[in-house]
């Protein structure tokens, strides 16, 4: 079995990690003091406000542990501050592509603007990118409680043609929350134009026990899947998955947290690998999951004792599924392949 400290220096690739959910205690302490926010004095006390409990009932449940944090992410200075934390705790868990997601509507509740607040957020990256061995993107996450002609409004960061920062940083689009009682299909209208604007799409989907919704999903544009889990439901569907070349950007432990699954056996992972499916290992919420990418690849390790090819696998469909550009890939292929090769 592939020991902990090979598992550790692996490079990596993470597509499914947001903002909001990822920041560490200390960042959320100078956070904090920026605003004049008093926190509990003790770590462990700050812990139980921003992890989610192991088992929660739902993913509606999961999603409430998310509010603590927000009213500390409404400013220029915090935005950067945040954006940083996460590309960095990355870095240190050796990932060197990851996409980072946050919802620019959640920073509007003082005196932002979404263009603002993603400008921001990109400067972190930049920043991050500046210290560190990681290349690091933004996905845009529209909340799926918002309605249609609310996040069109979000299209407008897709406008930005001429700035520089954002248009180099954002490379997709996402819809996240509460799945079960706003499925995929009542976007529609707002997919379409961002399929129209020639933006990449993926979408949470198959997060609460409803397979139809990847399928929907993928009709509506999205060439990859935020979990996709239910789709253990439908293994005569493999095929058309690989075929279409579809990416599962799944997290073992934010799946089993919300709920998205209740046993091992049940879990797809391994199916969908093994059918060919290009399925990805990724954090979803570092905090509020508790977690990070190494120990996500040690779970995946652990259930299905998982080789250096095999992961160098998981990664490589993770940079074929990724939204940047065939030349950024070729390199990221390439150097991750040479990577694993000196670890075998
Ligand atoms: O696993 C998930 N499923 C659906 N939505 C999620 C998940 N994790 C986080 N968010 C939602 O995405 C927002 C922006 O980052 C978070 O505030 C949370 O509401
Ligand atoms: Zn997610």
């Amino acid at each position: 079995m592939l020991d902990n400290k090979i598992i550790k220096e692996m490079p990596k690739i993470e597509l499914h990690c947001h903002l909001d959910g990822s920041l560490s205690v200390d960042a959320i302490r100078r956070m904090a003091i920026n605003e004049n926010i008093q926190l509990p004095e003790k770590d462990e006390d700050l812990k139980a406000n921003i992890h989610a409990p192991r088992e929660t009932h739902s993913l509606l449940d999961y999603l409430s542990c998310f509010d603590y944090v927000l009213p500390l992410l409404q400013t220029k200075e915090n935005l950067e501050l945040a954006a940083y934390d996460v590309a960095k705790q990355a870095a240190d868990e050796n990932v060197k592509y990851i996409e980072i997601r946050f919802a620019p509507m959640h920073h509007t509740k003082k005196d932002l603007n979404i263009i603002e607040v993603t400008k921001a957020i990109c400067k972190g990256f930049e920043q991050a990118e500046a210290d560190f061995d990681i290349k690091v993107r933004g996905l845009i996450c529209g909340l799926r409680h918002e309605s249609v002609s609310t996040l069109m409004t979000l299209l407008d960061i897709f406008a930005e043609e001429d700035e520089n920062l954002i248009s180099h940083y954002i490379v997709g689009f996402d819809l996240a929350g509460d799945e079960e009682n706003f499925p995929p299909k009542l976007f529609a209208p707002l997919l379409e134009k961002v399929k129209q604007k020639g933006v990449n799409l993926t979408l949470h989907a198959g997060e609460c026990g409803c397979a139809q919704n990847i399928f929907d999903s993928i009709e509506l544009g999205a060439s990859r899947i935020g979990h996709g889990v239910a789709i253990h439901e439908n293994p005569d569907e493999f095929s058309f998955l690989k075929e279409k070349n579809i990416t599962f950007e799944m997290a073992p432990t934010s799946n089993f947290q919300t709920k998205a699954i209740e046993s091992l056996e049940l879990y797809p992972f391994k199916e969908l690998f093994d059918a060919g499916v290009a399925v990805t290992i990724n954090t979803d919420n570092r905090t509020v999951s508790d977690t990070n990418l190494v120990k996500e690849y040690r779970k995946i390790r652990d259930w299905y004792d998982f080789t250096l090819d095999d992961f160098l696998k998981v990664n490589i469909n993770a940079i074929e599924g990724s939204f940047v550009t065939g030349t950024e890939k070729k390199f990221l292929l390439d150097k991750i392949i040479l990577e694993y090769k000196q670890l075998g």
